[in-house]
């Protein structure tokens, strides 16, 4: 199966086993959550009533172009689910996000979900994390002070561009993209780069994901529950 596939499906079964009449879904952002939001435009269309809070602005207008009432985060105590992407996962449930830049929103609504979903492509499985580029969300005030700080924890740093130019975040920061060649302690790690002065938030998702759907060995789809 190729990796477009592989999104399709999991982005798929987590709509259609997870999503319920009448349920308020935070919506990830991403490659893969595109699948998820698509499946929710279609059941809407079949006579589902849901409503939506998107990750980003681009799922926004995702959500949009689906049927998908959207609501603001704050009209809401809590979601009954958030269903997101990840670029890497490993054998403990600890994910990194923040590849398309919006892993400050992700967080915020992940933590306000009752579950938290994570769909995933059988390459974002790993041993450890690291191998992708750890996004961290920075205010770009004195960013370059806050780069610096961030190094001392053993990473190579670049801020990250698009068309030549600082790629600017939704919230207006910037996105460091650390490169560490494994992550050791992931749990203390995002402490520490969350006590950085000028740090707004970083793409380690700890003890947050509740449901695993990915594909075994590139053939089936597994769906696993986390003990949190
Ligand atoms: O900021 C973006 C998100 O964290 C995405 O969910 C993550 O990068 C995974 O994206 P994709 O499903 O496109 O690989």
């Amino acid at each position: 199966m190729d990796r477009q596939n592989e999104k399709a499906l999991v982005g798929e079964a987590a709509a259609t086993q997870f999503v319920k009449d009448g349920m308020t879904i935070g919506l990830g952002t991403g490659s893969t959550a595109y699948y998820v939001i698509k499946k929710m435009g279609e059941m809407i269309k079949a006579g589902m009533t849901l409503k939506g809070v998107a990750t980003s602005k681009a799922t926004e207008k995702l959500a949009i172009e689906c049927g998908i009432q959207l609501i603001d985060i704050n009209e809401v105590e809590e979601l009954d689910l958030a269903i997101d992407g990840a670029d890497e996962i490993d054998a403990n449930f600890y994910a990194t996000k923040g590849g398309g830049g919006a892993l400050l929103r992700e967080k915020i609504i992940a933590n306000a979900a009752k579950t938290f979903i994570v769909v995933a492509d059988g390459s974002k499985k790993v041993q450890s994390l690291g191998k992708f580029p750890l996004p961290i969300e920075v205010v770009p005030f004195g960013y370059k002070q806050t780069e610096r700080a961030i190094r001392k924890f053993g990473c190579k740093t670049e801020i990250r561009e698009k068309d030549g130019e600082i790629f600017v975040t939704d919230n207006g920061n910037y996105i460091v993209d650390c490169s560490f060649s494994s992550i050791q302690n992931p749990t203390q790690l995002q402490q520490d780069l969350n006590n950085i002065v000028g740090v707004v938030e970083n793409g380690l998702f700890i003890d947050m994901v509740d449901v695993l759907i990915s594909i075994k060995e590139h053939k089936e789809i597994s769906v696993e529950y986390v003990q949190n």
